[in-house]
């Protein structure tokens, strides 16, 4: 049986790489793959178990067929290796720390993907990007116009299949959210 996909999305700094990190020895023991992501960032501004390439490697990885999704954000190409289809038809679970502006892509190609919509308050989401201290200002502040674009219509016009985890508080209980969404038809964080 084909395993399932597992789009985890959210603003830039709502805390998709810490979840995922947190979660990360409980998914494996469910058999739930984290897929390693290529981005065109550079190796020590990565702060993620991620895969830095400059953008001409990108390019001919995008080539060569190496990717099943990819996308550019942030001044940045993403891509998901092709390996998460071997792993979904061996029956796997993958999780993929995903994009919001490719979730229709995402959905066309794996359309029985389960989407995790993972929030922060907006207040929260700019000190969490201040502390992270990833990006220069500039760009925390874009980010933050990235995300205002987002937030409402996310909800309203993908609902069904759109499941929402709210990470203003410990990052401990959204990991339990995020494990009983995929354990129990995640039906209460709908
Ligand atoms: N629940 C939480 N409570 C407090 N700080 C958090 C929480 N989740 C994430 N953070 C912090 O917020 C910042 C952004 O988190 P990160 O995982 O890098 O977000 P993303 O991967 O979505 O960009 C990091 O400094 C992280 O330590
Ligand atoms: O369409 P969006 O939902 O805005 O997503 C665009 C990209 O931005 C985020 O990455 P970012 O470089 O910010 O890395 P991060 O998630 O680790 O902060 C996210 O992981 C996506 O790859």
């Amino acid at each position: 049986m084909a395993g399932r996909l597992i789009y985890l999305i959210g603003p830039s700094g709502s805390g998709k790489d810490s979840l995922l990190d947190a979660a990360r020895a409980r998914l494996a023991e469910r058999g739930c793959r984290i897929v390693r992501r290529v981005i065109t960032r550079s190796a020590e501004a990565m702060g993620e178990a991620a895969q830095g390439v400059s953008p001409q490697q990108f390019a001919a990885m995008q080539a060569e067929g190496a990717f099943a999704l990819s996308w550019q954000a942030n001044g940045l190409s993403y891509g998901i290796p092709r390996q998460i289809d071997d792993w979904l038809a061996a029956g796997d679970d993958v999780l993929v720390n995903g994009s919001r502006a490719h979730l229709a892509q995402a959905r066309e190609r794996y359309p029985t993907a389960l989407v995790l919509l993972l929030t922060v308050d907006q207040a929260v989401l700019r000190q969490r990007l201040i502390a992270r201290g990833r990006e220069a200002l500039a760009d925390i502040e874009a980010r933050l116009a990235r995300n205002a674009q987002f937030t409402a219509g996310l909800i309203t016009g993908n609902g069904a299949g759109l499941f929402v985890l709210d990470n203003s508080g410990p990052l401990e209980h959204t990991v339990e959210r995020l494990l009983c969404c995929l354990d129990h038809g995640h039906s209460a964080y709908a």
